[in-house]
């Protein structure tokens, strides 16, 4: 028996050395692509490309699945010949991320580029990023979310806000320079926490107007200068529906690239039983209520289009899977579940 644990052992740990210095190793060479333009230039001679026009990404629709290919620098540098456009283009991309082999990936956006030509020419369409996100295999979501956050971080960052002078990216695309002021600029994104508020036994969603008929979903907000998650909870929480937060604690966080850059920060909160009574904010809240786990569950199953009524009226439906809110609610209600048990 103990033969066989150390034999299992031994196979697990070496397991897990592999995985450890295959990931070490990928971040260091990313790092490295980060900090020396040379290499990184070097690097787009033999990497991948993910296109996009006009922020929009390319997808190519197999079946009835959504693919979102990747196009070698031979065929890139075909592509752009094509369209009588010069290598120099390649310059423009931004690092995204490589594979466990060390292939780097590259997003660049052709919007200069006539859209069409390009899309009967590769077979596929430029899709708007928010209809993309939900049709594409889960594992690429990230990656395109991530890619389009930063090639619109370039492109509303073309300029110094000190100087007024043009800024230059590094290769990877992972700063711009204004080598007037000597100003360096990150791409930066928004901290937002989305709290689901539970009594106990109930959750607490709401939907904004501007959400499709019948979606609610977790409490969320911008974090204000100078406040702590903590404090953002707390915050929003009484602002938005006019409960105290007894406590809360953290479950897991997202990028969430709509409208723009955000760093989703998903978070469970109690509020006290006997202190449940919703006083809405209606600047910002079309409706808030309490859900039970029976309701919650039944949400859960449908979608936008299950929910719709014969009157034309909708039941309550949550956000899709991708969204780190349905994952919050999923949790609340797993562990509700456990209880009542
Ligand atoms: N992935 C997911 O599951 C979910 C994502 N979200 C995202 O969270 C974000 C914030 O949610 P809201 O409830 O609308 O926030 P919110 O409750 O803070 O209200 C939005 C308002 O906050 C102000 N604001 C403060 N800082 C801002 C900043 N850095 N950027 C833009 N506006 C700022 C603006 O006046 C804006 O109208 C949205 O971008 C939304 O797309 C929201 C719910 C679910
Ligand atoms: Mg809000």
């Amino acid at each position: 028996m103990a033969v066989m644990y150390q034999a299992v052992y031994r196979r697990a740990s070496s397991l897990f050395c592999r995985l450890h210095s295959t990931y070490v190793r990928k971040m260091r060479y990313l790092n490295e692509l980060k900090e020396d333009d040379s290499f990184c230039r070097q690097a787009q001679t033999s990497g991948t490309f993910y296109l996009f026009h006009n922020l929009s990404p390319f997808l190519q629709e197999v079946g009835r699945k959504y693919l979102v290919p990747q196009l070698s620098a031979t065929e890139m540098k075909r592509i752009l010949e094509k369209f009588k456009e010069t290598e120099q283009w390649i310059e423009k991309s931004v690092l995204i991320g490589c594979s466990d082999e060390h292939i780097p990936h590259f997003a660049l956006d052709l919007g200069a580029l006539e859209k069409s030509a390009i899309e009967s020419e590769l077979k596929g369409s430029f899709t708007d990023l928010r209809k993309a996100l939900f049709v594409v295999d889960e594992k690429d979501f990230p990656l395109l979310a991530s890619a389009q956050a930063l090639l619109r971080w370039h492109d509303s960052h073309q300029y110094c806000s000190k100087t007024g002078q043009p800024t230059q990216k590094n290769v990877a695309g992972s700063k711009r320079v204004c080598h007037a002021s000597g100003i360096t600029y990150y791409p930066q994104m928004s901290p937002v926490v989305i709290t689901l508020v539970s009594d106990g036994s109930r959750c607490l969603l709401a939907r904004q107007p501007s959400f499709p008929l019948g979606m609610y979903t977790a409490l969320s907000g911008f974090c204000d200068i100078g406040e702590t998650v903590e404090e953002t909870v707390r915050r929003e929480v009484a602002e938005e529906v006019g409960l105290e937060v007894e406590s809360f604690w953290y479950s897991a966080s997202q990028h969430w690239p709509l409208p723009s850059s955000s760093l989703m920060i998903a978070c469970h909160a109690l509020v006290r039983a006997q202190q449940t009574e919703i006083s809405m904010n209606s600047l910002e809240l079309e409706a808030a209520r309490w859900f039970d786990l029976e309701e919650t569950v039944e949400a859960l199953k449908r979608d936008h289009r299950s929910s719709k009524q014969e009157d034309g009226s909708f039941l309550p439906w949550f956000p899709p899977k991708q969204a780190i809110a349905h994952h919050l609610i999923r949790e609340w209600v797993k562990e509700q579940a456990s209880r009542t048990a």
